[in-house]
């Protein structure tokens, strides 16, 4: 293991009777990252979240957080974790901050820090408004601050942005991608939504049926993406049979020549080519493939997220 690991997970499974909820599944969260996990309903992630909080007991494998095992400092290990798993829990007949004493107690943490967490998640100005009176936003950004308010190491997400309005997923997003840099915070968070995690992680690992199907970067995730040259012209035929005879292989698509792999001086030479044999080229186009489709790839779903 790496000294900058902060999770790590080997083998880890969990099976419910005959049922491979999480299958032999090795996390790797590194410090400082944003790390998405990413998967359709039922893929296992909140099983996978749980059991890296001592939540659910699993079948087999190790858990390691903070270079530690925690099946042997579990309590150290989670007075270092703050977490949000499925909805917030809160006394709806108290008010925000009542909630966030009653936390405060539970965690032995400062005032301050019950100040500066409402602060982050912006809930000062409506911190004495009755917890049940809050909207769905509010209260999921009260479940953060109370997840917050040790100043933990790392942070736990499950859906942090599940059932929110567009603004509300907005804030949220923007309040997490500050935790790292601002407050030395790691954070681990689910979704099954790929457009979330596209915007919000540096890492990702892709996970399906239980399985974890990809782990890296984001960027090396998104290298994934090659282009392909769409070409269009005055007689397809005639060009696809000349451009044969000098090494390239086209595909034919509709009314496109599709070319993978090519540099800009094979495409330039191309044109050339073409037009110095009167065949007039209309169009060239890149297409990419988008991060959609190259998750539809590794997880071989036809289903989209
Ligand atoms: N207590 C349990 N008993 C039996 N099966 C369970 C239990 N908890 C989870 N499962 C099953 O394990 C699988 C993974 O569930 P999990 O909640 O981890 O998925 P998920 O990826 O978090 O999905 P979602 O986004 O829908 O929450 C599902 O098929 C679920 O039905």
């Amino acid at each position: 293991m790496t000294a900058s690991a902060i999770v790590q997970t080997q083998n880890l499974s969990k099976k419910y009777g005959s049922f491979n909820s999480v299958n032999r599944v090795d996390l790797h969260v590194q410090e400082g990252e944003i790390y998405g996990f990413l998967g359709p309903n039922g893929a296992g992630k909140t099983t996978t979240l749980k059991m890296l909080l001592g939540l659910v007991k699993p079948s087999e494998g190790t858990i390691t957080i903070f270079g530690e095992s925690l099946n042997k400092n579990r309590p150290s290990i989670l007075h270092r974790t703050g977490s949000l798993i499925e909805s917030p829990s809160y006394y709806g007949h108290l008010t925000g901050l009542e909630n966030m004493k009653v936390m405060q107690r539970l965690r032995n943490v400062p005032d301050k820090n019950v100040d500066e967490a409402l602060r982050i998640v912006r809930l000062e100005n409506h911190k004495n408004k009755k917890a049940e009176q809050y909207s769905l936003g509010m209260k999921q950004r009260l479940g953060i601050a109370m997840a917050l308010l040790a100043f933990p190491k790392l942070l736990i997400l499950d859906e942090p942005t599940n059932g929110l309005d567009p603004a509300g997923i907005g804030e949220i997003r923007e309040l997490i991608k500050s935790l790292p840099t601002s407050y030395g915070i790691t954070v681990l968070l689910s979704s099954h939504l790929l457009s979330e995690i596209d915007q919000i992680a540096t890492s990702v690992g892709i996970i399906s049926e239980g399985n974890l199907l990809f782990q890296g970067k984001m960027e090396t995730l998104r290298k994934k993406s090659k282009s392909s040259i769409f070409l269009k012209t005055g007689d397809n035929t005639k060009a696809e049979h000349l451009l044969l005879t000098q090494g390239y292989c086209p595909v034919e698509s509709d009314s496109w020549l599709v070319f993978e792999n090519l540099i800009d001086t094979n495409v330039a030479e191309m044109n050339k080519f073409l037009v110095n044999h009167n065949i007039p080229v209309t169009r060239i186009e890149e297409h990419k493939k988008s991060l959609e489709n190259i998750f539809l790839e590794i997880t071989g779903k036809e289903r989209s997220l």
